[in-house]
């Protein structure tokens, strides 16, 4: 098969994208995160090598969703009864986005904590 060109293959990575955006409701949830944390960045006028780490924790959570979700889907397209290697498959799965998130709430305290203490002693 033919390789598509690359201006193609950006568009089906971006239909990727739209379709998570669109359909996948935890997906929202972790997008809004991300944008509540980029407020947050602006308004404790974070520096630039803290918010970079905030900013990475928060794609990585995103990657990990898009990733799981991924193996969701292949997952109920092999398989669409129930089956436990299934399951076992689906909760290793979705043991990445809970990892990613774990560490990002992590960096999140390391790094709000003392511009919190510095809001509150004011
Ligand atoms: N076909 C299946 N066979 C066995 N267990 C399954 C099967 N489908 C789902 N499960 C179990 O149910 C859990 C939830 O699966 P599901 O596909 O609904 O994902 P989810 O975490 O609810 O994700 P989403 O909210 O994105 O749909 C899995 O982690 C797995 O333990």
């Amino acid at each position: 098969m033919k390789k598509p060109p690359f201006y193609k293959s950006l568009a089906f990575a971006f239909k990727g994208l739209f379709l998570m955006l669109k359909n996948e409701r935890n997906f929202q949830i972790e997008l809004i995160a991300f944008l509540v944390n980029i407020g947050l960045i602006g308004f404790f006028r974070i520096n630039y090598i803290e918010a970079s780490f905030i900013i990475l924790a928060c794609g990585l959570v995103l990657v990990a969703e898009i990733l799981n979700t991924a193996i969701e889907k292949l997952c109920d397209f092999a398989e669409p009864n129930f089956h436990s290697k299934i399951g076992i498959i689906k909760d290793i799965s979705a043991s990445a986005v809970l990892l990613a998130t774990l560490f990002a709430v992590i960096i999140g305290i390391l790094i709000y904590w003392p511009y919190l203490e510095n809001l509150l002693s004011l």
